[in-house]
């Protein structure tokens, strides 16, 4: 029996999680303090195959390239910044989270900041219990009637229009991937940025931080921006340019701004600390005991789902796979590793695209998990390190093309899967399914029908298609002491191209090869590995 799997906590999670994986049976180290301790955490990870994190933990390549068992990272959250995505893909670690289960709570502390700057509830309490009674100072603005402006119209962003609509506000939005038919079930109007920077009297931003959003409120948009707008910032720090926005406070053209998130956390020193129309917390959007509770028993189920059983939820760098799916999908994976590493193992030359048709009862599978294992068997030979999760982006980076065909109805096979690897020389096409009691199974080889199972040692031969090739061929064998297990054929036409896959009893010696690619007629001959 394998071990049970190590799962490391190295943030604040809630309590929940570690019951949830000890409940499944997985040993959890709970250690919150090495959010905080990257070289204890680099020292450790290499223990694990699973680790479930807040936003503390910063995932960086050096704490991955120590992490040699690690399988998935799991955050319980939603944003997934504070892992290095593209180098935990490479590696073939699953990374997951939790996108719904702290919306709610976040954007009610958008909210809470709002009516915070509307009425400096803040401030009028610092100055209350100083003992100043100061009535006159404290004059705010009513929100019924405003409008809002959200930027980043998601999961959160929706929260919040609602709430906003709740409050008789006059909700606008700005988010490309927004539907009409989405604002209109919101009740919020559809905008581009340079409308709603205008007319907006709070502005609140919901979009993750990327390439796009970074700076989304630079100095020339916050120029654009309504005179006494405040801005609400509950997602990520960066969205903002602090300094501009704090330049823009103090010359009075923004009223105010409520701000959860910094470009450099933990934020010890900002830009905008100090102005008395600025409002602070420390990252605690989702900080409620309830959205606690939520992801960390989201991230442990996940988590253990998929160490425990293969389901994917909620990755982000994998397509998703239900418990129910997965055992469905194991000897189609299996299929598609093989004939993937068939065609590897065959591949001399550069890789142009990889085409991948599924037919029958596969085609209602998850393809895009078979397709990933198909890329992962055909780069396997080149690149050892390969997998799964990593073989699509590595495809990619190699600027191979991947195409995936689906076609329903079934021919002879209930399920049928053909992979066609084009190099620059030339496209071979293997086809396969799987066999009752899971066994995947070769059916053809570039279009001549051949019918054997995958060995762990395996000679693969091409040749013409003449007569005393198969009694040399096995003589070949027999003289070097090479012991035929099973002999399969095929050929295209009687005197056309033959293939012959032959598995033997152990590791096939070169000079075996060599004197069978010294019999007349063959054109190619390989050895091969399946395992
Ligand atoms: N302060 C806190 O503690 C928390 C912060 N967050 C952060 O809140 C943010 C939003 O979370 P969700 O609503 O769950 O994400 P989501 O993915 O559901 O929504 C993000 C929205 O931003 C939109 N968007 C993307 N690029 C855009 C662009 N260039 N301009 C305008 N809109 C754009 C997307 O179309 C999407 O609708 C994330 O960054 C997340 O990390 C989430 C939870 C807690
Ligand atoms: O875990 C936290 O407290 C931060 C939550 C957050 O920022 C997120 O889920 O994106």
């Amino acid at each position: 029996m394998s071990a049970a799997p190590k799962v490391l906590i190295s943030d604040a999670l809630s309590p929940a999680a570690v019951q949830i994986f000890k409940d499944r049976g997985i040993d959890v180290d709970f250690r919150p303090e090495l959010g905080k301790d990257k070289d204890k955490l680099a020292e450790i990870i290499g223990d694990y195959d699973g680790l479930a994190i807040r936003s503390a933990t910063k995932v960086t390549p050096a704490i991955l390239a120590r992490a040699e068992r690690l399988r998935v990272i799991g955050r319980a959250g939603i944003g997934v910044d504070n892992v290095d995505i593209p180098v935990a893909t490479a590696r073939g670690v699953i990374v997951m989270n939790t996108p719904f289960g702290n919306s709610i709570t976040t954007a009610e502390h958008a909210i809470a900041l709002m009516f915070a700057l509307a009425r400096e509830i803040p401030a009028a309490d610092a100055s209350t219990q100083a003992g100043k009674w100061e009535k006159n100072r404290f004059m705010g603005v009513e929100i019924t009637g405003k409008t809002l402006g959200i930027i980043g119209c998601g999961n959160i962003g929706s929260i919040v229009a609602e709430r906003g609509v709740g409050l008789r506000m006059k909700v606008i939005a700005y988010d490309p991937f927004l539907s009409p038919e989405r604002a209109l079930d919101l009740g919020v109007e559809k905008v581009e940025l340079d409308e709603l920077l205008p007319r907006a009297d709070f502005i609140t931003l919901h979009t993750p931080l990327t390439d796009k959003t970074r700076n989304v409120l630079s100095e020339a948009n916050l120029a654009k921006t309504k005179a006494g707008v405040r801005i609400i910032n509950c997602a990520r720090g960066g969205l903002v340019d602090e300094a501009a926005l704090r330049r823009a406070l103090d010359g009075g053209h923004v009223a105010g701004a409520a701000f959860d998130v910094f470009v450099e956390e933990p934020a010890n020193a900002n830009p905008l600390f100090g102005h008395p129309n600025v409002v602070c917390t420390p990252h605690l959007g989702a900080a409620t005991s309830e959205a606690q509770e939520n992801v960390a028993l989201q991230v442990a189920e996940q988590m253990s789902e998929y160490l425990l059983r293969g389901a994917i939820q909620n990755a982000v760098n994998f397509p998703s796979i239900t418990a129910e799916e997965a055992p469905k999908l194991k000897p189609f994976i299996a299929l598609a590793e093989k004939l993937g590493s068939f065609a590897g193992q065959l591949t001399e030359t550069g890789i142009t695209s990889i085409a991948i048709t599924y037919e029958g009862t596969v085609a209602g599978l998850k393809t895009k998990a078979l397709t990933a294992s198909a890329i992962a068997g055909v780069l396997r030979p080149m690149l050892a390190d390969v997998n799964v999760v990593s073989a699509p982006a590595v495809a990619k980076e190699r600027g191979i093309v991947v195409e995936e065909t689906i076609r329903e109805a079934e021919g002879d096979y209930d399920a049928l899967m053909t992979l066609s690897v084009t190099t620059e020389r030339q496209t071979r096409a293997i086809s396969g399914t799987v066999f009752a009691g899971g066994k995947p199974r070769i059916l053809s080889i570039k279009d001549i029908n051949v019918d054997a199972e995958f060995a762990p040692s395996m000679i693969y031969v091409t040749n013409e298609d003449r007569p005393g090739f198969i009694g040399r061929f096995a003589s070949a064998l027999g003289e070097a002491g090479v012991n035929i297990a099973t002999f399969a054929l095929g050929r295209d036409a009687p005197g056309g191209s033959a293939i012959a896959l032959v598995e033997v009893d152990g590791p096939v010696p070169p000079q075996v090869l060599e004197a069978v690619k010294a019999l007349p007629g063959v054109k190619q001959v390989k050895a091969l590995s399946f395992t």
